[in-house]
């Protein structure tokens, strides 16, 4: 029985749109939805603004890898191109596996297909906050509590530009 947390980010075309027909899709096994965040673009700062949610994931039936199958199912149905030239560079549709656990246990893994922890999550204010507001209590494996690693210089100094759009909701979108 796998839980996981999962990160969404939009920054071309129709963003709300993006990150709805991702929680759409997502569908069985969505736990929680966290408000939607506009967000300063991380890593690659020429750019439009990101917008970023997370939810939280639970299905007995899923495997790690499940996850990163149905975020990668979930990127191409919106049209993700890759560029190999701008790693963090402009997308229709980001989904990131953040940390999955098996049961009570974190599943941790140095794969480069799958990496778990994300490993970069500790580092981006556009994931840890919209976490943060699901689940204070959250820890991310090996890193220990969200709310700490918001203190951190990189992410406590991003936090300032990450904003929230409640006008924006993905919870009701019937
Ligand atoms: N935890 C993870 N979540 C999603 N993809 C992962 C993870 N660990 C490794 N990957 C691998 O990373 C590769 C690149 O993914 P992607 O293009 O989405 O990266 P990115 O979104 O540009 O950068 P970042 O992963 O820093 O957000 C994918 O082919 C995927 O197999
Ligand atoms: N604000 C923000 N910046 C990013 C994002 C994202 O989702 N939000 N995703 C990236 C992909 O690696 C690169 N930079």
């Amino acid at each position: 029985m796998t839980r996981a947390v999962l990160s969404l980010g939009a920054n071309l075309g129709d963003r709300l749109a993006h990150l709805r027909a991702a929680v759409r899709s997502l569908g069985p096994g969505l736990v929680r939805v966290s408000g939607v965040y506009e967000t300063p673009p991380w890593g690659d700062s020429a750019q439009p603004s990101y917008l970023n949610a997370v939810v939280l994931m639970d299905d007995p039936a899923a495997t790690a890898r499940d996850w990163l199958t149905r975020a990668q199912a979930c990127e191409r149905a919106e049209g993700r191109v890759r560029d190999p030239d701008r790693r963090f560079g402009p997308r229709t549709l980001d989904v990131d596996v953040i940390a999955v656990w098996d049961g009570d246990r974190p599943v941790l893994d140095d794969d480069p297909e799958l990496t778990l922890p994300h490993p970069r999550a500790h580092l981006r204010a556009f994931v840890l906050a919209p976490w943060l507001a699901v689940d204070p209590d959250a820890e991310l494996p090996g890193h220990g509590p969200i709310a700490a690693l918001l203190d951190t210089p990189g992410p406590a100094a991003d936090l300032a530009g990450v904003r929230s759009r409640p006008e924006l909701s993905l919870e009701s979108m019937e």
